[in-house]
């Protein structure tokens, strides 16, 4: 099966001014058709330039990234956008920026919508509390907007859902109606979810999670159980509750022990 999305050796170099910020390091990731993956890391690790590079906002500097196989990272511009717009559902981390602000929540699906499809526009807006909503998107509440964006994504059933911190407006009932309405388009379309989250209802309602730390994807897990990915040249990123086990500049003697290594710390 062809993955949805296959990240190889993907580096993000910002060049800010005369200051280079590399973002992501070498990321490998294979996110299969129909998986439903949490991006979790803490600030600044670069979850949400691996949503843009995901979502083809963005070019990498290294590295090469396919999407249901075909190769993004090296499409004309164009090509690209057509199919950002027939396969890709984006919500940015600023609703606002996914919307139409002087367009109903309505005429912002149908302006979505490839095919009009008014069924799924009463559908969609009923399931994020919008129905009968008719202000402009401009003068909705931010949570509102959020929603919003999130039934805009959805409009067009994308095979790849990308949400970047979907429900970090919204009280504890509509982020619950927000990754009930993602759960279930994903399980009723099979549409591929990565979604970039801090809270945990979402990274537990999506099942996979990938903990990106400085730039890499250092852990891993599924079905809660969470473990650090060995990365190339056999990189490692120890988890932050061991931390005070072996400080930064510890020097370890790796031991092979039966079934991996284990690491003891060396007084100077
Ligand atoms: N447009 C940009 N120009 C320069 N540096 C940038 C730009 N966008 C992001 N960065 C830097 O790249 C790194 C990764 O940023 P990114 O926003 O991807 O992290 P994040 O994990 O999504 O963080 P957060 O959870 O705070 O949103 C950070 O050091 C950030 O300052």
């Amino acid at each position: 099966m062809t993955a949805a999305v296959r990240c190889q050796g993907i580096v993000q170099i910002y060049k800010a001014r005369e200051l280079e910020v590399v973002a992501l390091r070498d990321v490998d990731l294979v996110v299969e058709e129909g998986e439903t993956v949490a991006l979790l890391g803490p600030s600044g690790a670069g979850k949400s330039t691996l949503l843009w590079l995901m979502a083809g906002l963005l070019r990498p500097s290294a590295g090469r990234l396919w999407l249901h196989g075909t190769e993004v990272s090296r499409l004309p511009q164009a090509t690209l956008d057509r199919l950002r717009a027939a396969e890709i559902g984006v919500v940015l981390q600023n609703p606002a920026r996914n919307l139409i602000p002087y367009a109903t929540p309505a005429q912002n699906l149908a302006f979505a919508q490839r095919r009009p499809d008014r069924r799924r526009i009463g559908e969609l807006l009923e399931r994020v509390g919008l129905a009968g909503v008719r202000r402009p998107a401009g003068g909705l509440s931010g949570g509102e907007q959020q929603r919003l964006a999130v039934a805009v994504a959805l409009a067009n059933r994308p095979r790849l859902l990308l949400a970047d911190e979907p429900t970090s407006q919204l009280d504890l009932a509509s982020g619950r109606a927000v990754i009930e309405l993602i759960r279930q388009t994903a399980a009723e379309y099979g549409t591929t979810v990565v979604a970039v989250t801090h809270d945990e209802a979402v990274s537990r309602a999506l099942g996979r999670t990938v903990t990106i730390r400085d730039g890499r994807v250092g852990a891993e897990g599924r079905r809660g159980e969470d473990l650090v990915v060995v990365g190339r040249e056999g990189a490692l990123q120890l988890p932050p509750e061991y931390h005070h086990l072996l400080p930064p500049g510890s020097r370890v003697r790796v031991e092979a022990i039966e079934d991996g290594v284990a690491l003891r710390r060396v007084e100077p």
